[in-house]
């Protein structure tokens, strides 16, 4: 079944494997033209068709007019040689000349052979080596050259000994590493590092924070154990050492204090603070902690002053009595 007006094509170009109509409808002549121009090459000049192959068009379109087509196509032809003269040619072929600068293939001279680098190098001297193939490099010699520096006792510094290298051995135990272990399980614990001033702080037990104590000054709270400020006389001081239920009382500068109050609020542990009990306790406490100012932190602890032994009152009981 062939739709169109006009015959199917014969003797299609080779590269035209089918010819499929694409117009459900009747096409025009002028449609089919179009179509069969797609198909079979050719073109169109001012609505005239110019086929490739005119004797298929023939067929097609009897009335059309039909015109040999110009030459679409490149093909090689015979051309005049007076027609090229006015195109450029070009060549590959090498040509003589005279002029160094050319291109001959090899490497261009530096510095340039006319450039005045090249004169001031004859000149002076200066500017590059010329290489002589007969000397090739010409090494400075021995005289020219800085002689070597001279190895003076003074120049050397003591290469450290290979045992006290700081490169880790390659074998052996680490030397920062402690013994090598048998089993290599378990590890000995390690001993305390001692350092030169090592803070002994101890954990106060809750409610006995320094900010504890200092409300317990505030609150009015007897804290000395006394009436009144007494005079207290060594013996009485050496007797309230805090053991065997009686108050610990330390001295300091001269003043008495009953520390006993103080002793789960202080941050050194008690028993830093009872080694002063019973005694002067100034030399301790300046060699622990001279910045604390003692006399704020116990001044409701205060009991009364030291004094000597005869100086005792006639209304103080005697440390016989005491015990
Ligand atoms: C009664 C008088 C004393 C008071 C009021 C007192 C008070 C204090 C205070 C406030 C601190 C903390 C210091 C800080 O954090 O910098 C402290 C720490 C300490 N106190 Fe006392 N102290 C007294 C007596 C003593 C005595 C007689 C000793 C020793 C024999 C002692 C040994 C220590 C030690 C070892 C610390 C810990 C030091 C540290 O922080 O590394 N204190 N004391």
């Amino acid at each position: 079944f062939w739709p169109f007006a006009v015959a199917p094509p014969r003797g299609l170009p080779s590269h035209v494997k089918s010819f499929r109509p694409i117009y459900d409808e009747q096409p025009t002549e002028a449609v089919a033209a179009d179509a069969l121009q797609d198909v079979v090459g050719g073109s169109e000049v001012d609505g005239t068709l110019l086929a490739d192959e005119p004797t298929i068009l023939r067929d097609l379109t009897p009335d059309a007019e039909i015109v040999p087509s110009p030459q679409t196509t490149p093909k090689a032809n015979l051309v005049q040689a007076e027609s090229l003269q006015s195109m450029p040619s070009f060549s590959l072929e090498p040509h003589s000349s005279s002029d160094e600068d050319e291109d001959d293939g090899s490497a261009p001279s530096f510095p340039a052979v006319n450039s005045a680098q090249r004169a001031a190098a004859t000149t002076f001297s200066m500017g590059p080596p010329i290489l002589n193939t007969t000397t090739n490099r010409s090494l400075p010699s021995d005289s020219q050259l800085m002689p070597p520096p001279r190895l003076v006792a003074t120049n050397l510094r003591a290469l450290p000994a290979p045992t006290n290298s700081l490169r880790i051995p390659s074998t052996g135990p680490l030397p920062n590493r402690g013994p090598a272990l048998g089993n290599g399980l378990s590890r000995p614990p390690a001993a305390p590092i001692k350092t030169p001033n090592p803070r002994q702080k101890v954990l106060l037990t809750p409610g006995h924070s320094p900010l504890d104590w200092a409300n317990l000054l505030k609150s009015g709270t007897n804290l000395s154990g006394v009436s009144s400020l007494i005079r207290v006389t060594p013996s009485q001081l050496k007797y309230n050492n805090g053991r065997k239920g009686r108050p610990a009382w330390s001295s300091y500068q001269g003043k008495v204090y009953n520390v006993t109050p103080y002793l789960p609020y202080h941050p050194g542990g008690e028993g830093e603070l009872r080694r002063a009990a019973g005694k002067d306790g100034g030399k301790l406490f300046m060699e622990v902690h001279p910045w604390v100012n003692w006399e704020n932190m116990l001044g409701e602890c205060l009991v009364g002053i030291t004094v000597g032994e005869n100086e005792v009152s006639t209304n103080m009981q005697s440390l016989e009595d005491m015990d």
